[in-house]
């Protein structure tokens, strides 16, 4: 799916950057999976080491969203790897975009999804379904809405609180 450029956004929405409304994240996050730039309606968890809940957000129809997890930044295992990639090209999710690691690179690269992450770890979480899905998180810097707007693509990553046109 084609998105609006981040250079661009940047470009044309000055006041919105300066309100807060919109905000870019900080860089650093790792390119994964074949989408270079995605873009739709956010949905939140917040988790640690433990990716039950991530499963269960992407078992649900991803209708264009991009499930942004954070993670707290481990970098001490996987949260996402090909076969939950796979499972949310399959359910419709635009992307993922994780703050801490994924794992299965390789299959996750042949995947459409779009994925952003710190990095890649070969260990697998656990799995004892702790967290919250659909809450504030803190991811690359900014403060992140579940319902708020997400546009990713090679320049970088940035949250708007509403969809933006061209
Ligand atoms: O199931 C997990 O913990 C993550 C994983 O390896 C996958 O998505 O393939």
């Amino acid at each position: 799916m084609s998105s609006l450029a981040t250079a661009e956004i940047c470009d044309t929405n000055i006041s919105p950057l300066s309100s807060g409304d919109l905000r870019i994240l900080h860089p650093g996050f790792q390119k994964y999976g074949q989408s270079q730039a995605f873009s739709g309606p956010i949905a939140t968890v917040k988790v640690f080491e433990d990716n039950v809940l991530v499963r269960e957000l992407l078992e649900t129809k991803g209708e264009g969203r991009v499930l942004v997890i954070d993670g707290g930044g481990s970098m001490r295992c996987a949260l996402v790897g090909g076969n939950l990639t796979q499972l949310a090209q399959s359910m419709g999710w635009s992307g993922i975009v994780v703050n801490g690691c994924v794992r299965d690179v390789d299959e996750i690269n042949l995947c459409q999804v779009g994925v952003r992450a710190l990095g890649s770890h070969p260990l697998r979480s656990n799995k004892r379904g702790l967290g919250e899905k659909h809450v504030d998180v803190y991811v690359g810097g900014s403060f992140i809405r579940d319902g708020e707007w997400i546009y990713a693509d090679n320049d970088g990553v940035i949250v708007s609180k509403f969809e933006l046109s061209i």
